[in-house]
């Protein structure tokens, strides 16, 4: 059993079930990547396992416990954490009212201890505490958005393409903070990636969704090497 199972899962909108019968289990300290060609369902999975698209089918256990119908809060309160595409910070207020946000409902004193664990992860976010969230820029904002879901201390971190809208030098250091978070802070991550050669490259097991049907679930140096499926799937 891992940290995070997913057993037959089938995930849509409305009455269209986009990803198929998805199993895979996630363990502690992992980096558990996602590839797929474009449409295949990947940010459609991570939704459902979330809660935010529909289950049709299947469960989702978190630590043994089933979680498949609750909503988004509940399964943040319980260490799960989902980190969008475009992140979900609020324009109009400072970085800081954002983390202020982001903990709402820890005590003060440890949101103070956790604020200043994560500027120890995030120093550059220090000098950015008093900046408007819309004077920043995209990788900014992108580690501000991280930020936010690490100060609730969450167990696992579904992260939906957190380098797509970065240049490369960002994208970089986006890969190398994932790495820390499973190497120093020994997080489980769930990362779906359009760089599928770097996403596979730091992480340790993986699942490619072509279609909404998964086509191979195993270490992810072993989908490197395979030929086949990486080329015709990944382009790599
Ligand atoms: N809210 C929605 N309602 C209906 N259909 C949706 C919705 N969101 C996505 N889809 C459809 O679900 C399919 C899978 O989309 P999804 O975004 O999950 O794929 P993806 O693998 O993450 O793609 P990409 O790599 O391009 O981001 C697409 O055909 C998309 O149009």
């Amino acid at each position: 059993m891992g940290l995070l199972d997913v057993e037959d899962l089938s995930v849509g909108y409305g009455k269209m079930e986009i990803v198929n019968g998805v199993s895979f289990s996630a363990y502690k300290n992992e980096i558990f990547v996602i590839v797929g060609p474009n449409g295949s369902g990947k940010s459609t999975l991570l939704k459902g396992l979330f809660g935010l698209a529909k289950v049709f089918r299947g469960r989702v256990l978190f630590n043994g416990n089933e979680v498949t119908s609750l909503p988004p809060h509940k399964k943040s309160l319980l260490g799960l954490a989902y980190l969008p595409q475009l992140g979900n910070t609020f324009e109009n207020l400072s970085v800081y009212e954002n983390l202020v946000l982001a903990a709402h409902d820890l005590p003060r004193d440890k949101f103070e201890e956790r604020l200043s664990d994560i500027l120890g992860i995030f120093p550059a976010l220090r000098n950015l505490l008093r900046r408007k969230v819309k004077t920043l820029s995209g990788g900014e904002r992108q580690m501000l958005a991280l930020a936010m879901n690490l100060l609730r201390n969450p167990l696992v971190l579904m992260m939906d393409e957190p380098t797509a809208a970065l240049s490369p030098k960002l994208a970089a250091q986006v890969f190398n903070q994932i790495q820390a978070l499973r190497n120093e802070h020994g997080l489980t991550i769930i990362l779906v990636e359009q760089n599928a050669l770097k996403a596979l490259e730091i992480g340790d097991r993986a699942l490619l969704l072509v279609s909404g049907q998964p086509k191979f679930y195993g270490a992810s140096k072993e989908l490197l090497e395979n030929r086949e499926l990486a080329k015709l799937y990944l382009g790599i």
